[in-house]
């Protein structure tokens, strides 16, 4: 650990304590010698006791930068973490920040290019067209066909600030799992392994360039989304080139008004868009934010879309995509045994929940849905709380699967937004129907069968020894379940004391160095290193031994 790295980690716990963040903590999880120590860092006391849990947590992501703001997003896309408060205040972070220093972005394109801007643009722009926390926009005009462009460039250290930030939260992230122990539906340690997927994603523009191609390539007969056009040659790891679009924002209603776009048409070619993306192409685009998406100016009777910033784009597996599909479809059909027995066949909960039970969760959150009439029926809503249901049941929810969701949530806000009346289901419905029949209609199969066939040729002689060897390993492990589930909980209990001593040890530690280099207080900081050295030695003798489950 470097100096730096512990410096950040002190400012990191400051500012959590500073907005009394350890006061959301549920109660168990905070025995009292953690109080006591709490109590002791007088210094950091909760200095906003008169703001709310939600945005106490957004005013200290904020204060935290970048990486933190961008957490905080996706977070308030996981209301089947989050309650609703804590989702709406986070969803507020904004991550527009002053730009740098042109001389600064020339030296990186430059540096990328392996060549002066001048031999291949001219008329670059100094002033930037749009800045970001990870990246900075310019335009320009290209020497070899006069076409107008825009180069995208990832701010200096940007790697370095991320990959170091990122390093302390999974650090804080696998101390928290282990204090709140395998069941807890927080899953810090999952979350901030999405998170890490989702940013360094972002931070490749080469890869962003790519997705942006093939995106494109998916939609060139298209009359209802546009992707620019990327300059693949011109693409490196922290620059992108593509083609300048002009366009309108798609938040600004009144301008779409004001030019007389079919917004009707434009909600609905939105609902297919996202449908298409997630169905046919099995590639969506899922960072959705109105900054992305701008509406053509031209021929507004006809309008289409332009999609920009394919930094994250989400997959979903066949069968993932199949259950999905059927879901919408029982849901529609108000079917709510099917769609408990869907979340069970897809193993998106474990095959041991009580049927019956969750049937009945399910139809709490479906029924009153049921009665509203469909254009106020929201996809995106009722995905969500199925999820949130779910969880309860100790659902395993696929990074993908939220991704979708926060998709669909976005784009069918998005549509009402354009054309409050949308009836998300008459625009879907076809498209949905026409799909599963392909998916499950006799010709499908035969089509998969025959798809099969060399695989089974190849398998079927070494079937009857499989069988065996199965049956009689089953035999074994019945035997060996019991004595193992035993031997896990008695693992658990342990680690569990020893993970509390040591994090709260290495507090100590931490407060105790940091109050040493500052050399102001001395008693506190020997106390602090004391009774942290003390904790170590607790806590070391109380791991659990003998292996690693
Ligand atoms: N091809 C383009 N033509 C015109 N403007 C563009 C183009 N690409 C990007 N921009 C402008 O730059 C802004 C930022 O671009 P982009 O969203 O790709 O960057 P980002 O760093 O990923 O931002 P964020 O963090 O908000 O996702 C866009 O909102 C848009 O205004």
């Amino acid at each position: 650990m470097t100096v730096a790295s512990i410096k950040r980690g002190y400012q990191v716990i400051r500012t959590a304590l500073h907005f009394g963040l350890d006061e959301m903590l549920p109660q168990h999880l905070t025995p009292r010698y953690v109080g006591l120590l709490r109590g002791s860092l007088f210094w950091l006391r909760n200095k906003h006791k008169d703001k709310a849990g939600g945005e106490r947590l957004k005013l200290a992501m904020q204060e935290l930068g970048p990486v933190y703001i961008k957490l905080g997003q996706m977070l308030s896309t996981r209301r089947d973490l989050l309650n609703d408060e804590w989702a709406e205040e986070l969803a507020m972070l904004q991550d527009r920040v002053p730009p740098f220093d042109s001389a600064l972005a020339r030296q990186a394109i430059e540096a990328e290019l392996k060549a002066p801007i001048d031999s291949l643009f001219e008329a670059f722009c100094d002033e930037p067209l749009a800045s970001a926390s990870i990246s900075q926009v310019h335009t320009a005009t290209l020497k070899s066909n006069g076409e107008s462009v825009v180069l995208k460039v990832l701010r200096p250290q940007v790697e370095q600030k991320i990959a170091a930030d990122l390093k302390l939260m999974t650090l804080a992230a696998n101390l928290l799992e282990r204090v709140l122990g395998e069941g807890n539906r927080l899953r810090p340690a999952e979350v901030i392994q999405d998170y890490r997927t989702t940013i360094l994603g972002e931070l490749n523009l080469k890869l962003e360039a790519l997705n942006a191609t093939k995106l494109r390539n998916n939609f060139l007969d298209s009359d209802a989304l546009y992707v620019p056009y990327v300059y693949e040659e011109l693409c490196f790891q922290r620059l992108m080139v593509m083609e300048r679009v002009e366009g309108i924002p798609v938040s600004d209603i009144d301008a779409l008004k004001a030019q007389g776009t079919d917004l009707k048409l434009l909600a609905e070619r939105g609902v297919e868009l996202f449908f298409t993306q997630v169905f046919r192409d099995n590639f969506f685009h899922a960072d959705m934010h109105p900054g992305n998406i701008f509406i053509s100016r031209e021929h507004p009777h006809d309008p289409y879309y332009i999609g920009l910033d394919c930094g994250i784009m989400g997959t979903l597996s066949e069968s993932d995509k199949r259950y999905l599909a059927e879901n919408f479809l029982a849901f529609f059909n108000r079917d709510y045994q099917r769609i408990a027995q869907l979340y069970i066949e897809s193993g998106w909960v474990s095959g041991n929940t009580d049927l019956l039970a969750f049937e009945q969760a399910v139809k709490l959150v479906c029924e009153p849905m049921f009665n509203k009439p469909l254009d106020e029926i929201s996809f995106g809503h009722v995905l969500l709380e199925l999820f949130r249901t779910a969880r309860r049941f100790d659902i395993v929810v696929q990074p993908q699967l939220v991704l979708l969701e926060k998709t669909l949530l976005y784009i069918e806000g998005l549509g009402r937004q354009l054309y409050p009346q949308l009836d998300l289901w008459q625009t879907a419905k076809p498209f949905l129907e026409r799909w599963m029949s392909e998916q499950v209609g006799p010709k499908a199969m035969f089509d998969k069968v025959r798809g099969q066939m060399p695989y089974w040729a190849d398998k079927l002689p070494e079937l009857p020894e499989l069988v065996y060897d199965n049956l009689k390993l089953g035999e074994k492990l019945l035997g060996s379940q019991q004595q193992l589930l035993d031997k896990y909980l008695r693992y658990q209990r342990k680690s569990h004391k020893s993970n509390y001593l040591l994090i709260t040890s290495a507090i100590l530690l931490i407060c105790g160095t940091i109050l040493l280099s500052q050399g102001l207080i001395l008693w506190p900081a020997y106390g602090s290193l004391a009774a942290g050295g003390l904790l170590w030695l607790l806590g070391w003798r109380a791991r659990p031994r003998g292996g690693k489950f």
